[in-house]
Formats: C-alpha cells, sequence, structure tokens
C-alpha cells in the first residue's frame, strides 16, 4: 500500500519527503523533468496516472487550480475505493464530486511549511470518509505538520490566513532585514538577526502563551524606544493592511480557476 501523488512541484514534493518516513511514495506529473526529480529524490513514479491508483489507498492531488479539473476527469470513475485528497486552493468538495462522480473525498489545505514537516495543514471530509479513512489520513499528514479539521466554510478563510501566510511572513521579514541594512548591518547580519528575533518571539509565545499586545507591554518601556517604532506601525495602519491583506486573499479564493 502506498500514497500516489500527482503533482510533483512545491507542494507534492515536500509532501513526499515528509511522507517518506510513514509510507511508500509513487509519484505522477505530466512533466518528464519534474518524474525525474521524483526518481532522484527516491520515490517510486508511474508512468500512467492508472499505474499510480494501483496500490494507493491515499492519492494526493497537488496540480495548479487551472490543471486540477483535466485530471480529476481521467479519475471519474476509477477512485472506487480510494480516498482522493485535494489540496487545490479554491476548489470545494461539490465541484470535485461533480467530476469525479461518488467517491471518499478529502479537501485539505496546507502551506508551504510542509517542506520542513512544520505545515500547517486543514482538512475537512466528505460523507464517504470513513473513520478509518480519516485515521489514516491523520496518521500520514501529520508527518508533515500540524491538522486541522475545520468546517468547508472556513477553507477559504484558512487559505488566506495560512495556506498564503508564508508569503506574507516572508515579505514581513524582508522589510524588517532592509531595515537591519538601514541602520547599518549587512544583509546577511540583518537576515541571521531577524529570523532568530522572530523565531524566538514565536517560542516565548507558544511556551508561555498569553496574548502578543500583553508581550508588547513587557518589551515596550514606559517612554521608551519600542513604542516610538509601535506609534509609527499603527500610523501606517499596519494592521488594517494585513487584515485587508488576507481577505483579498481570502476573496481571491472564490475567482481561481
Ligand atoms: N504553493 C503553495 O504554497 C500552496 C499551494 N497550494 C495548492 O497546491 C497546488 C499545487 O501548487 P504548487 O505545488 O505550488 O504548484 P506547482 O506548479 O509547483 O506544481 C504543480 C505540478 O503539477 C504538475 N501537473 C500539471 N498538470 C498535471 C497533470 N495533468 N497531471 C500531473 N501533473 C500535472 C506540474 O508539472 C507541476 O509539477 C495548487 O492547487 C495550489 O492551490 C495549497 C497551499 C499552499
Ligand atoms: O497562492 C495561491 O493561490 C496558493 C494557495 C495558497 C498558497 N498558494
Amino acid at each position: 500500500m502506498h500514497v500516489g501523488i500527482i503533482g510533483y512541484g512545491n507542494m507534492g514534493s515536500s509532501f513526499a519527503k515528509g511522507f517518506m518516513e510513514k509510507v511508500q511514495v509513487v509519484v505522477y506529473d505530466i512533466d518528464k523533468d519534474k518524474m525525474q526529480k521524483a526518481l532522484e529524490d527516491g520515490f517510486g513514479v508511474a508512468q500512467k496516472l492508472e499505474f499510480l491508483l494501483k496500490d494507493a489507498h491515499l492519492v494526493l492531488l497537488a496540480v495548479k487550480p487551472k490543471d486540477a479539473k483535466g485530471v480529476l476527469e481521467s479519475l471519474r470513475g476509477k477512485l472506487k475505493d480510494r480516498v482522493l485528497v485535494s489540496i487545490v486552493a479554491g476548489l470545494s468538495l461539490k465541484e470535485i464530486e461533480s467530476i469525479v462522480g461518488e467517491g471518499k473525498i478529502i479537501r485539505a489545505m496546507p502551506n508551504l511549511n510542509v517542506a520542513v514537516q512544520r505545515g500547517t495543514i486543514a482538512y475537512t471530509c466528505n460523507s464517504e470518509v470513513s473513520h478509518e479513512d480519516e485515521e489514516e489520513f491523520i496518521r500520514v499528514f501529520s508527518s508533515c505538520g500540524s491538522l486541522y479539521r475545520i468546517g468547508e466554510d472556513l477553507i477559504d478563510a484558512f487559505t488566506a490566513l495560512a495556506g498564503s501566510g508564508p508569503a506574507f511572513v516572508f515579505k514581513f521579514l524582508s522589510a524588517l532585514i532592509l531595515a537591519g541594512i538601514r541602520e547599518g548591518f549587512s544583509y546577511e547580519m540583518s537576515k541571521s538577526i531577524v529570523l532568530d528575533t522572530v523565531i524566538g518571539s514565536c517560542e516565548v509565545l507558544k511556551k508561555f502563551g498569553g496574548h502578543p499586545e500583553e508581550w508588547i507591554t513587557k518589551v515596550a518601556s514606559p517612554g521608551g524606544t519600542t513604542i516610538e517604532g509601535i506609534k509609527v506601525l499603527e500610523e501606517g495602519g499596519f494592521s488594517g493592511i494585513l487584515m485587508e491583506c488576507v481577505h483579498r486573499a481570502w476573496e481571491k479564493t472564490k475567482k481561481l480557476q
């Protein structure tokens, strides 16, 4: 029994590497270079989609939204007892069912951090997915990060917040690194300082709990340096900009194709 992965791009290849400790992985991609890469990375490859289905109980669909419908049409009537896990942004369970027909389908939304087995992965199941199927999904996918079972009504919001989230975080990191350069550090040194500061701050919040605003009061001394910087963020509408950023990403999930 193995996990089949359709699409060996950013996400498919990251999941494959996380899964390999737990299950055998077989990959299918229409791009021959990607298939070669999968072989070099130590995975089995299927020359045809049909071959990938053989012996696979979990099948991960990791192609771009524009390619997903074509793949789903090829899977029509062929899923049988297999569980299809789609990570395609904006593609609902109903839309998937309407193309593949009857079948066990899990709609999941991960993020790039599955590349280091620290992904944030939400999922929702259709009514065909049994308790045992879900247990197997959890066993395999938890090797790539933390899992959140949520209602499908929140999947698009999760896509905007956590799916796109790493890019927003990278943007924040990039800006902070530039700020360090402005104050006289080299790029590499500023990057190292910023990463240590951000990772440490996340660990404080995870270890001790509480809310970020409470921790801000522990950093910002009365009449000190930090509050001067916070005032600039407030004047620039930092929180509002981030809220609008996530909201626009959410709106776009409705228009993907
Ligand atoms: N990149 C990200 O951070 C995230 C992406 N997603 C979703 O994951 C999916 C994949 O995204 P990426 O990995 O970034 O895309 P990608 O472009 O890196 O990889 C997609 C792969 O699918 C292959 N492909 C295209 N048509 C195919 C077909 N008919 N049969 C087999 N393989 C085919 C391509 O050759 C490519 O290797 C998308 O639907 C996206 O919405 C979800 C969460 C995060
Ligand atoms: O940008 C996108 O459409 C995908 C979905 C979440 C992350 N990447």
